[in-house]
């Protein structure tokens, strides 16, 4: 057997590949951007031959950089941008229209009428999702609609539809694998999560034909093997998950109750909630966390929209920072926040407030503010988010966390990191290898190839960079969320 394991992690904005060796160390990496296409307002797209081809780019790449051959590769890892829909014709392989991405919103209006016409509740029950534009069954729809010809083909079995994993096995196996995994299937809209079978009812509702579908793979497991044509030797495709699932995997959020924080762009916060789904009474969507060893595990999802691209924002809408990294010091220079408060509403407010009617405001200015209290509000106001959304989670599942995993760019800001864990009143753990999506791909990967044994032997992989505990006196924290919880209601509801 090979002596390491290749993730591929496809995301929004980029394709990477990382070769992991046994000891779960990170042994080269390669990785390429590519094209965003905004062709109107709220509409995204990528090109799936340039996914394809910087996938395919990265991963030679990242083999060569260290001497690897195909044969020193034991498995193969796939990881994903979750939703992001791709239909091509199964005869040519060519792809029918550009990858309609999850950001895209271009079907709002046609989830606005199936939710008048009160179809919310069954999709609810069945896949665990909010009806919501974000997933892929109404952007398949809206491929079949509106691309000429494409409903008849559909129809005659001519097209494939799959998320971005099955675009990749499909192209890796010479188009003799058509599937996807669990956690894939569970975000399209389309999978009942409860069964773990295409939903008759759901395809039947969005006109959308059962042949264009993928077959449903575990997320541990040899799905396929690749052709001869893309490397010397034939390598397992041996893990398939979602990027946040994986990322709850590589956290080795094994436990029932244990979560994970990535905070990027936006924050994705995943708990997981063990072998039964969780209904949210707070409006998180349950989806599925992996199957491993034919047993599922379920998960709560919360997303921010707005968490690290808030201080993007700083740094490039208004210029008050030059490095990301500056923030830090800003808010340490401060003992407390002394009044200011920042709701980065920049487009809505997400889980569990789903108000995209909400704009971001600056509360409690006076004339001695300065630019250190608005970082300080900033950072503050990722951690009121983050919190918002596990206190739901908690609330839902009965879990209370004791520590909370954490990965992501903005995780490198030790005041924000110390800030959430005095918020939260948890542990927070940051770990040695912040690669939690590739690592976690590449463990599912390895554990059904038996490079890894079990769990257990993974377990021992993760370890602590560094451990923030909880310190900050009780009831400074209540009057901080008080004045936060104040600040949020005055920032809901402003476009409407
Ligand atoms: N030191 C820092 N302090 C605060 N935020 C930071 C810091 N470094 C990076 N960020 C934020 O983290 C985000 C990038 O994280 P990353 O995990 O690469 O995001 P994504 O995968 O969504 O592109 C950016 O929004 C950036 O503003
Ligand atoms: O590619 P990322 O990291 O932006 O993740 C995208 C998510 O999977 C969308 O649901």
């Amino acid at each position: 057997m090979g002596a390491y394991i290749l993730a591929l992690d496809q995301g929004t904005t980029s394709s990477r590949a990382i070769v992991f060796d046994k000891e779960g160390h990170i042994v080269s990496v390669a990785q390429k951007d590519f094209k965003q296409f905004f062709p109107r307002a709220g509409w995204v797209e990528h090109d799936p031959q340039e996914i394809w081809a910087t996938q395919s780019a990265v991963m030679i790449e990242a083999l060569t950089q260290e001497g690897l051959k195909a044969a020193d590769i034991a498995a193969i890892g796939i990881t994903n941008q979750r939703e992001t829909t791709i239909v091509w014709d199964r005869e040519t392989g060519k792809p029918l229209h550009r990858a309609i991405v999850w950001q895209d919103r271009r079907t709002a209006p046609y989830c606005d009428q199936l939710k008048e016409a009160g179809h919310a509740e069954l999709i609810r029950e069945k896949t665990g999702l909010i009806l919501d534009a974000y997933f892929s069954a109404t952007k398949v729809r809206w491929i079949l609609e509106e691309v000429p010809g494409a409903r008849e083909a559909a129809e005659a079995g001519k097209l494939a539809f799959g998320t971005v994993d099955s675009w990749l096995i499909w192209k890796l196996t010479g188009g003799r694998r058509h599937v996807t995994d669990v956690t894939n299937a569970s975000r399209t809209m389309l999978f009942n999560i409860h069964t773990l079978k295409w939903d008759e009812e759901l395809l039947a509702l969005f006109d959308i034909p059962a042949a264009m579908l993928p077959e449903v793979a575990e997320s541990s497991a040899v799905v396929a093997e690749t052709s001869g044509d893309i490397l010397s030797t034939k390598i397992p495709i041996a893990g398939v998950a979602g990027d946040q699932q994986a990322a709850l995997f590589g956290q080795l959020c094994t436990g029932k109750g244990m979560a994970k924080t990535t905070y990027g762009t936006g924050c994705f916060l995943v708990m997981q909630t063990g072998e039964q789904p969780v209904r949210s009474a707070n409006k998180l969507l349950t989806t599925i966390a992996w199957q491993v060893g034919g047993k599922v595990h379920y998960a709560l999802e919360g997303s921010v929209f707005i968490g690290g691209a808030a201080v993007q924002w700083l740094r490039d809408g208004i210029q008050l920072v030059e490095h990301a990294s500056e923030t830090e010091d800003l808010a340490n220079s401060l003992t407390d926040n002394e009044g200011v408060y920042f709701v980065p509403a920049l487009s809505g407010l997400g889980a569990p407030h789903w108000d995209q009617d909400a704009r971001g405001a600056f509360f409690g200015l006076t004339r001695g503010t300065t630019q250190a209290h608005m970082a300080r509000a900033t950072l503050e106001a990722i951690a009121y988010q983050v919190h918002d959304v596990l206190k739901a989670m908690e609330q839902d599942s009965g879990a209370e966390t004791k520590e909370l995993r954490v990965d992501g760019g903005a995780t490198a800001n030790n005041f924000l990191m110390q800030f959430q864990a005095d918020i939260l009143g948890c542990t927070l753990r940051r770990p040695k290898i912040t690669e939690t999506t590739a690592i976690g791909v590449a463990f599912l990967a390895g554990l059904a190839v038996g490079f890894w044994k079990d769990e257990e032997e993974i377990r021992a992989l993760w370890e602590s960079d560094r451990d923030f505990q909880p310190k900050a006196d009780g009831d400074q924290v209540a009057k901080n969320l008080r004045f936060w919880h104040k600040a949020v209601d005055r920032a809901k509801n402003w476009t409407n």
